[in-house]
């Protein structure tokens, strides 16, 4: 991938029996640095985590990589930059108990770590539409990742099951 594009390359290594599944330790922020990634994407949320996140961060700066913060809270995101996260994400709300998954992105949280955060906010999770990027630059972002909308057939077909007619049930177009 680093080779291909010429745009920054976030890395990450989904591994372990969880919680914490993204990035867990420094041997796999390591080893994502190693393969390429310009920012290695660590799970900063202050869930039960086999390192501390300070110490996957010095493993990953160590490798040459910058490091974004997956969070769900607000208070994550200012732990995650104190320990010297280079970038946070939006990334994990929705998916920890404390934070309940919205059908669409968390902006309230995007807005928040805005607000309270001086190194760069991305927004990540459930943007899917343009509009969803508009919303989320005009609120500060400065990058957004998007997903599944590009990259799962699954959702995407679902996307476009919910536009077929009613009568399509009859002869079994919808499953
Ligand atoms: C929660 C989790 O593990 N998120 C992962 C993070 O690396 C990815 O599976 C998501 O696809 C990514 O965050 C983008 O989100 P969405 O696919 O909703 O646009």
């Amino acid at each position: 991938m680093r080779t291909a594009v010429d745009v920054p390359v976030i890395g990450l290594w989904k591994d372990g029996p969880g919680p914490v599944v993204i990035t867990p330790t420094s041997r796999h922020a390591r080893a994502v640095a190693q393969a390429g990634a310009h920012l290695v994407a660590i799970d900063a949320t202050d869930r039960s985590r086999p390192e501390p996140f300070a110490a996957v961060v010095a493993a990953a700066h160590a490798a040459g990589a910058l490091v974004l913060a997956d969070v769900s809270t607000e208070a994550e995101g200012k732990a995650a930059a104190d320990a010297g996260a280079d970038a946070v994400a939006t990334t994990l709300s929705g998916y920890t108990s404390r934070t309940p998954k919205t059908p669409g992105p968390d902006f309230g949280l995007l807005e928040r770590l805005v607000t309270r955060l001086s190194v760069p906010v991305i927004a990540e999770g459930r943007y899917r539409t343009a509009d969803d990027l508009r919303r989320a630059y005009a609120a500060g972002a400065h990058a957004v990742v998007v997903g599944n909308a590009i990259t799962s057939p699954l959702y995407l077909t679902r996307e476009l099951a919910r536009s077929v007619p009613a009568h399509a049930d009859t002869n079994g177009v919808h499953s």
